[in-house]
């Protein structure tokens, strides 16, 4: 299965929550429609024109990715320029493994049936586009978890190129994912890899929100890519924590460093810096506390790592990667708000998009915020993580099958 249709499949709850919404708006002020489909559309009739074909399997290669350009746009201003090629991670990597496609006969026109335009009708419901109806939408998009601002932008892009025509669902899903698409579009930059070696990834987030599966996901794709990492689990005062870690660092066979459980996570971080230099390591991922319960202590601490750090590197942390829970909505919002007081947050990856009916929030903080998207989690295996792809998610989320 691609890791389109793995993401269509995961994110089915918001997509079917909207697709619920949308069929509703349509039926509740539309009117139906007689149109002239292909003839292939009524496939169910007995028809000597319509021949069966077996659907073809799929290709037995795997799909691979396109390798995300990388970008300067977000590196930290002192930190030297991105490399220009194999740089970019392609952290995610999208290699699926082939399954076997059902054998399922599909239905298409002859060769008779097709020069002869053969159609038939079939109903379709449109509504017209005006102010009832983009109340309507407005509010399905914010009960979707995109948010006023941006449910109210949609809504007058909507009406300026749309006001007084007729659209079905299918036609407004499509204007939708378009929508979000060009929304979407500016933040989907990958996580940008400099020359610079090692490379200081700091991970923060709230507990719970993913860090630790990040880590271990961006380790292992990175390590498959040829990549020397090291992690440290600076998270020192949930002992819990670190042992997961350590699991993670074994799956993708990265060194983990740890400390004792309530030391210093500066310290460990200066010396998970002098390890990764002496490893010659290209990346080092620093894991961080989340407990945002004592701000003051949060603040002090992730300031003291970075402090350390920069005594090493001056231009380090390169990154700071802000893991945000996909579940928790809109508080999605206010993590970004209160994590940027904290610690500069260079770019976001945002787990748990299966599953979820608030993967909206996405948009949301995509059209608040701007910063740079730079993976997506649907799962808890090690290769649930891809790169964001707008277009993708667009379709994912809204609904659309092709
Ligand atoms: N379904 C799903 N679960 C995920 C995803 N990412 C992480 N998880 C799960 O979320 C839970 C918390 O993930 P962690 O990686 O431990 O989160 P953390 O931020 O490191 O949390 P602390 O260790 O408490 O600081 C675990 O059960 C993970 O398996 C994802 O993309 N999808």
């Amino acid at each position: 299965m691609a890791f389109f249709s793995k993401l269509k499949d995961r994110l089915f709850k918001s997509s079917s929550k909207l697709e619920e919404g949308l069929e509703a708006i349509v039926d509740e002020g539309g009117e139906e429609e007689q149109v002239e489909a292909p003839v292939e559309e009524v496939a169910a009739q007995p028809d000597a024109a319509i021949e069966t074909v077996p659907e073809a399997k799929p290709d037995v290669v795997p799909e691979q990715a396109e390798e995300p350009a990388p970008t300067t746009a977000t590196g930290p201003e002192t930190a030297p320029e991105p490399e220009v090629a194999p740089a970019a991670p392609n952290p995610v990597s999208n290699q699926e493994p082939v399954e076997e496609a059902p054998e399922k006969p599909v239905t298409k026109p002859s060769l008779i049936g097709r020069m002869l335009g053969r159609t038939s009708p079939v109903t379709v419901t449109r509504r017209t586009v005006d102010d009832d109806m983009l109340e309507d939408l407005e509010d399905l998009m914010i009960t979707s978890d995109m948010g006023v601002d941006t449910a109210m932008r949609v809504t007058a892009n909507i009406s300026a190129s749309h006001f007084g025509k007729k659209l079905s669902v299918d036609e407004i899903k499509s204007v939708l994912a378009s929508e979000v698409s060009r929304i979407m579009e500016p933040v989907a930059v990958p996580l940008p890899i400099y020359p610079k070696r090692p490379q200081v990834v700091l991970v923060v987030g709230v507990n719970g929100a993913g860090k630790t599966t990040t880590i271990g996901k961006l380790a292992s794709q990175f390590t498959a890519a040829g990549k020397k990492v090291v992690i440290a689990a600076g998270d020192t005062f949930r002992a819990a924590a670190v042992e997961q870690l350590q699991i993670w660092g074994e799956r993708a066979g990265v060194p983990v460093l740890t400390a004792p459980e309530g030391s210093d996570p500066a310290s460990l971080a200066f010396d998970a810096m002098t390890k990764a230099e002496a490893d010659g390591a290209d990346l080092l991922m620093i894991d961080t506390a989340g407990r945002l319960q004592n701000r003051a202590d949060l603040m002090e601490e992730l300031a003291k790592i970075v402090r350390v750090i920069k005594k090493k590197d001056d231009t380090a942390p390169h990154n700071t990667l802000l893991v945000l829970d996909a579940t928790t909505g809109q508080n999605a919002l206010s993590q970004v708000e209160t994590f940027q007081k904290l610690a500069d947050v260079s770019g976001l990856v945002m787990t748990k998009l299966d599953g979820t009916a608030k993967g909206g929030v996405l948009v949301a903080l995509a059209d608040k915020f701007a910063l740079p998207i730079h993976a997506i989690g649907v799962g808890e295996q090690i290769d649930d993580l891809a790169p964001f792809d707008p277009e993708d998610f667009a379709k994912a989320l809204i609904g659309i099958r092709s």
